[in-house]
């Protein structure tokens, strides 16, 4: 059986493990080969998978061998192939060992998500090591056929199908949420960074026409909600009512996108995933030094809008450039939702194509043959 070696460090957040852990349980069901997931910080994992133990040096998770990343790397076995996350250096001692093997490794660094112009022509570039004789692929995720695509598993699109159109699922997924849902509201799902437009957009809910019900697992944007609650226990203010959440495992959190309606997500694997929900959602991208994140979130925008009419367009981009505070234009709610009919026809259109193409685990184990 075919042996991978993932190397994940945590740089902060969750993404970096969740992308990480996703993928190595995607190989173990779905390709059935030996996954070694070395992660540098438990925490974050066990947030994500509950059944983690958040100091092991070495556990069996869904098939994946999950290793505690320590500065003194033991020796092991060199895998067939080796995957370092967001070039986070593999260690020296093991290099060293793949270098001297007689098991030509593969070595691929899997980069973070961009819809940049530029991601197509990295895509697969080596980069030959320049003492050791080895040499790293690089591996970019992205939303077109020329990159390496979106992680999504085999099936993951016929139970987000099974769980949409069944009430039954549905009911009890509210139950595991401990909520009673009501009828003729806006559910909304609420997870993000700090964000200091947040007091304005839960004035607009409370003030909205129609009743807002936010799911708010617990994340950054947690304390924010709170204040504005300040004095008033029930967490519920004109039509606005806020539901705190615990941080939900992965799957569960998968299935709250699924239920709502709208969905507020983050970074880069809640981003993926509700655009696989196919629900209208709003990303808080991940800030980057001078603003570099300013780039990518417009390179998204023009790839998702490219089909839609121009005022649309115009409208959904400043409430997401306000939202991400890339301009200083008041973030206005009721312009935006009245975006949603047309922007829900162009996700639909522009998920069916991502569906079709080539998932992220697929295209790395070609990248492997
Ligand atoms: C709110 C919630 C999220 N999740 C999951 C969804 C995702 O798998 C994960 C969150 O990861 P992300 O969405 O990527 O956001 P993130 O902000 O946590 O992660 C990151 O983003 C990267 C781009 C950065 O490089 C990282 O350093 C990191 O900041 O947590 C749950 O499992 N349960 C929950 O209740």
């Amino acid at each position: 059986m075919p042996r991978w070696d993932i190397f994940c460090r945590v740089i902060d957040n969750y993404g970096d493990i969740a992308v990480t852990w996703r993928l190595a349980r995607q190989l173990v069901t779905e390709h059935h080969v030996s996954v070694r997931l070395w992660v540098d910080d438990l925490r974050p994992l066990a947030a994500l998978c509950p059944d983690a133990h958040p100091q092991a040096a070495s556990q069996i998770l869904s098939g994946v061998e999950v290793r505690l990343w320590t500065a003194d790397f033991p020796a092991v076995d060199i895998a067939d192939v080796v995957i370092e996350a967001f070039a986070c250096d593999i260690p020296d001692s093991h290099m060293n060992a793949m270098a001297a093997s007689p098991i030509k490794s593969l070595w691929l660094n899997l980069e973070y998500l961009s819809a940049e112009d530029w991601v197509a022509g990295c895509h697969n570039l080596p980069s030959p090591h320049p003492r050791l004789p080895l040499v790293k692929h690089f591996f970019f995720p992205g939303f077109t056929a020329q990159t390496g695509g979106l992680i999504k598993e085999y099936d993951l699109i016929s139970r987000r199908d099974a769980f949409q159109s069944d009430p039954k699922l549905q009911a009890e997924f509210w139950a595991q949420l401990n909520i009673t849902p009501v009828s003729d509201v806006l559910t909304i799902s609420l997870f993000g960074y700090e964000n200091p437009v947040l007091p304005s957009l839960l004035t607009q809910w409370e003030n909205s026409a129609t009743p807002v019900t936010v799911l708010l697992p617990d994340s950054k944007i947690t304390p924010l909600v709170s204040n504005f609650f300040t004095n008033n226990p029930t967490w519920q203010r004109g039509n606005l009512t806020v539901h705190r959440l615990p941080f939900l495992d992965q799957d569960s959190y998968d299935k709250l996108l699924w239920l709502c309606d709208i969905n507020f997500v983050r970074g880069e694997d809640s981003f993926v995933r509700a655009i696989w929900a196919g629900k209208p959602f709003v990303w808080h991208i991940y800030p980057q030094a001078d603003n570099a994140h300013h780039d990518k979130l417009n390179a998204f925008l023009a790839h998702f809008l490219s089909n839609v009419e121009s005022n649309v367009s115009t409208n959904f981009i400043t409430f997401w450039h306000s939202w991400n505070q890339v301009n200083s234009t008041e973030l206005n709610w009721h312009t935006w939702l009245t975006t949603l009919p047309a922007i829900q026809q162009q996700q639909l259109t522009w998920t069916n194509q991502l569906i079709m193409q080539q998932d992220l685990m697929r295209n790395l184990i070609t990248a492997t043959n």
